[in-house]
């Protein structure tokens, strides 16, 4: 065969992912250590090393690479994960480990339901949230001033990003949050239209000088901010190349999974200030509390006051989203509403009404919108929806009824696919039945979960 020529930055990578396919942990890890943006890269149809480790049943490469921060959660494009390719070659230890990485060993003493290794985009918790903190006024006092602080900016809720991927591996990442420092914001953060909340510390202890002083902490926080009048007339950004992202999907599903993350919490606590100006009680003003986590009603004898009101309170509004199984097991019910792209259909979704459990909330929603009845449900994973505070509490159903109504006030229509029409979809065969949900929506990662792609590796 004819060699390639190839610049020293892709010969760098070739080496470290043959290293990693062929077992080289020692080599693995120099290599991270020499250059760490290699851990995340991908050669060839997207495969990283993390994905070649647990392709070939290397378990220490796998663990040297989990253990360096590497992203579990990258696609090759086939759409696999690390895990999804080492379920299939049969690596059980390895799915294993990928599945439990960052929630410790406590699987086991959970009933297996089939729901390991899910991570849904917008779930992933980046920052530790340390809500103990939030009631101490003097730490959060010195923390918002403090240089090594991170301040993310939203202006109408729709946050500050650059764009253009700035290095190999990051092309789906087509934007990155704007982490702006104290000295930038102090102003804007004096006018009256601003609303900042604390979010949480980076995970990893950073001291700024060795040995600490004395009121170091190590922690770095995160705050965000939104504001009411557009800031850019004002201040002084890092990058010429900075915008306010407009919080629509698909835009905002293309930030990687750690800002996924982070977005998913600061959105949806700053909506919630941004809707609830007023005391839901009485009507009079509010003053914010604990670090942003807290609206206190500004009137004496307010009955917010006393007792735990949950209107004082940022709130979360569980969802429903279900694939209902056909009784025979080989087809799929999904639906269209006609604001989706021409062809696309997804899963049925509804909001959990008060005093429902989420079995009735499914079986409920899913005869309002298509007439089917269902019978068993199996809760398979969640994620939180920031526009503006969803949480989507995905299962699978059983249909016990196959005659489709459909309520045309929500559904344009709603079909039985087959098995073979949805994997059609995934494998991107010609002439697909539909068009399905981009894979940061866990309508499409339900979908998956029930035909189990990775079958077709
Ligand atoms: N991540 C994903 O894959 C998907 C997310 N979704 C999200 O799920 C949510 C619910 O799905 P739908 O089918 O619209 O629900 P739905 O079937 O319950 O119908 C929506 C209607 O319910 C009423 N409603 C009841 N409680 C509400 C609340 N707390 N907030 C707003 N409206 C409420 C309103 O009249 C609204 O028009 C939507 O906000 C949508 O953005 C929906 C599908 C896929
Ligand atoms: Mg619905
Ligand atoms: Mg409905
Ligand atoms: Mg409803
Ligand atoms: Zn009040």
């Amino acid at each position: 065969m004819a060699s390639v020529q190839m610049s020293p930055k892709d010969e760098m990578l070739a080496r470290f992912l043959d290293a990693a396919s062929t077992g080289n942990v020692a080599k693995v890890s120099a290599m991270i250590t020499h250059s760490s943006s290699l851990i995340n890269e991908s050669g060839g149809n997207g495969w990283t090393a993390l994905m070649l480790g647990a392709r070939n049943g290397h378990f220490k490469v796998v663990q040297t690479l989990l253990t360096n921060g590497c992203d579990k959660s990258s696609v090759n494009k086939s759409g696999q994960t690390a895990y999804d390719i080492a379920r299939f070659w049969g690596h059980k230890h390895i799915a294993s480990l990928l599945a439990n990485s960052r929630g410790g060993n406590s699987h086991h003493l959970l009933p297996s339901s089939g729901t390991e290794g899910h991570e849904n985009y917008f779930s992933r918790e980046y920052l530790n949230r340390m809500s103990e903190k939030r009631t101490d006024s003097l730490w959060l006092k010195a923390k918002q001033s403090s240089p090594a602080s991170v301040y993310i900016l939203f202006f109408n809720l729709n946050p500050l990003v650059t764009s253009g991927a700035d290095g190999a591996g990051e092309s789906e990442r087509d934007f990155k949050l704007c982490k702006l420092r104290w000295g930038t914001v102090k102003e804007l953060l004096t006018k009256p239209g601003t609303t900042v909340i604390f979010l949480g510390v980076e995970k990893q202890v950073k001291f700024a000088s060795q040995p600490p002083v004395e009121d170091e902490d190590g922690l770095t926080a995160w705050f965000a901010l939104n504001a009411e009048d557009n800031p850019m007339e004002d201040l002084q950004f890092p990058s010429p190349n900075c915008f306010f992202l407009k919080s629509t999907i698909p835009a905002l599903l293309q930030l990687s999974s750690d800002e996924a993350g982070v977005i998913a919490q600061a959105r949806s606590v700053l909506a919630w200030h941004n809707r609830y100006s007023f005391c839901p009680t009485c009507g009079s003003r509010t003053k914010i509390d604990e670090g942003g986590y807290k609206r206190t009603c500004l009137k004496e004898d307010c009955r917010s006051l006393q007792g735990i009101h949950n209107t004082c309170y940022p709130r979360v509004d569980p969802v429903v989203i279900m694939l209902v199984i056909h009784p025979d097991g080989d087809q799929c019910l999904l639906g269209r509403k006609k604001t989706f792209p021409v062809g696309m259909y997804s899963c049925l979704a509804g909001f959990i009404e008060p005093g429902e459990v989420i079995e009735e909330a499914v079986r409920r929603e899913v005869e309002e919108e298509s007439g089917i009845k269902v019978g068993p449900v199996q809760y398979v994973s969640s994620q939180p929806w920031p526009m503006p505070s969803s949480l989507m509490i995905g299962c699978l159903a059983v249909a016990e009824s196959t005659d489709i109504k459909v309520d045309e006030n929500e559904i344009e229509e709603a079909r039985w696919f087959t098995r073979q029409q949805v994997i059609d979809v995934f494998m991107k065969n010609s002439k697909p039945a539909f068009s399905m949900a981009p894979r940061q929506a866990i309508a499409h990662q339900l979908i998956k979960h029930w035909i189990g792609v990775n079958a077709n590796l």
